[in-house]
């Protein structure tokens, strides 16, 4: 079997399993946010009156933080209420940040365990080697009342990447890079599995990249085996009990990709879809008027302390507003404690507060017919950030930063 077959396998008390059975697999956390949480409320008080365990539950406020309308502030009303009576005490619900990072960040990712979450990038707890997906609400509402799901077994791609990152280049331009092989839906219901060296040597925030975008090709789930750097990540967080899955030497692939990334160059998703990408030269000079720094996918200290190399002494085009927030409040600190804050304070950047911000077209960042934003987010889909008449590019931190400075899309090694 290969890890994600073991996983499925433990948590539906089998011996074995092989792609496309379905099972019906115990979860071990299961998670909505303020935007998920109220139609997940919905299906569950029609089946029961009482979570299958308040302990496994995790709420996030993080799409709509503060709320931007009364509706969004009603629905948090309905989640602070649910968690009240369901006795949840794991609600996070003051701007602690993203429930992506909040997760991993505050203990909840253990390897090995199963994982659903009612928001679709779920997948990206596979960079601590935990099975974990996106679900609908529906589904969560009976994961909430029996603690269970059903699951069909992806099939599995096994992604080796191997190779030493370019100057500028970050593991953003590796699974852009990869979705751009596969296609937007190279990998519908398919489990990606990554090896290599490359992914061996990445940190945890730079792991959290590559599972988070997983779903950008349609993905089920990608996973990595725990490296060095991610068991000390959770050893920080008391985490020091639990198997790490490795595939049997004999595992089953449905096919293996080989990437080397030696010669990769800072990758840009351009409009409308996640696979439509190219280098930062081939669409260097396109002018920009919003620079988005932030998300689950790329809104982690390091991501920040990359575009603050880029900006220290340089000042955002004047013609540009540059949006950084922080996936979490604890990066927010760690990013003032060291002065990263202050050097994006000086290059005229507006700070907005930890959550989803502008990522999906809600709130602070909204844009307008014919505006262009060059983010680190993971979806540039058509009227993603605001009207169907803007558009979107996506691309790592240091290329937004150097764009923001320019006003037109650049490659950092020009700053
Ligand atoms: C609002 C939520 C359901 C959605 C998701 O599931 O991904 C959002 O987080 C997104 O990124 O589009
Ligand atoms: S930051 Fe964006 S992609 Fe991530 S959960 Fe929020 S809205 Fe979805």
């Amino acid at each position: 079997m290969n890890i994600t077959e073991k996983i499925l396998a433990k948590h539906a008390g089998l011996d074995e399993v092989s792609a496309n059975d379905t099972v019906t697999a115990k979860v071990d956390i299961a998670m909505s946010h303020d935007g998920t949480t109220p139609p997940t409320i919905k299906v569950f008080e029609k089946l029961t009156d009482k979570v299958w365990d308040p302990e496994k539950i995790v709420l996030v406020f993080d799409h709509n933080i503060p709320a931007n309308t009364i509706g969004s502030a009603n629905f948090q009303q309905v989640v602070r209420e649910f968690a009240k009576k369901q006795k949840i005490n794991n609600i996070y619900k003051q701007g602690e940040g993203i429930c992506h990072q909040v997760l991993p960040e505050m203990g909840h990712v253990k390897p090995s365990s199963l994982i659903v979450g009612a928001d679709s990038h779920t997948c990206t707890y596979g960079a601590f080697g935990a099975f974990s997906t996106g679900l609908g609400a529906t589904d969560l509402a009976l994961v909430y009342a029996k603690g269970e799901t059903w699951l069909n077994v992806p099939e599995s791609l096994k992604i080796n990447v191997n190779g030493k990152l370019p100057e500028h280049t970050f593991s953003k331009d590796v699974i852009l890079n990869i979705i751009k092989t596969l296609g937007s839906y190279g990998g519908t219901y398919k489990s990606l599995e990554f090896h290599g060296d490359t992914i061996d040597a990445m940190s945890p925030d730079a792991r959290m990249t590559i599972t988070n975008m997983v779903i950008e090709c349609g993905a089920k789930n990608g996973i990595m085996i725990p490296n060095k750097q991610t068991r000390e990540y959770l050893a920080q967080r008391n985490i020091t009990d639990y198997e790490i899955t490795t595939p049997d030497k004999d595992a089953e692939y449905e096919k293996t990709y080989d990437f080397n990334v030696d010669d990769l160059q800072p990758q840009v998703a351009c409009p409308h879809n996640v696979d439509n990408v190219c280098d930062v030269d081939k669409i260097q000079g396109t002018t920009i008027n919003q620079a988005v720094l932030g998300s689950c996918t790329n809104g982690r200290y390091e991501d920040l302390a990359q575009a603050a190399e880029i900006l220290k002494g340089q000042k955002v085009h004047e013609d540009v507003q540059l949006l950084v927030f922080p996936a979490s409040r604890k990066i927010y600190q760690d990013a003032i404690d060291t002065g990263i804050i202050q050097t994006l304070l000086e290059s005229n950047t507006i700070i907005c507060n930890p959550g989803c911000g502008p990522c999906l077209g809600a709130h602070m960042g909204v844009m307008d017919d014919d505006m262009k934003a060059i983010s680190t987010t993971n979806r540039n889909f058509l009227g993603r950030m605001g009207s169907a008449k803007s558009y979107v590019y996506l691309s790592n931190p240091q290329v937004v930063a150097a764009s923001a400075i320019t006003g037109e899309i650049t490659n950092p090694s020009e700053i």
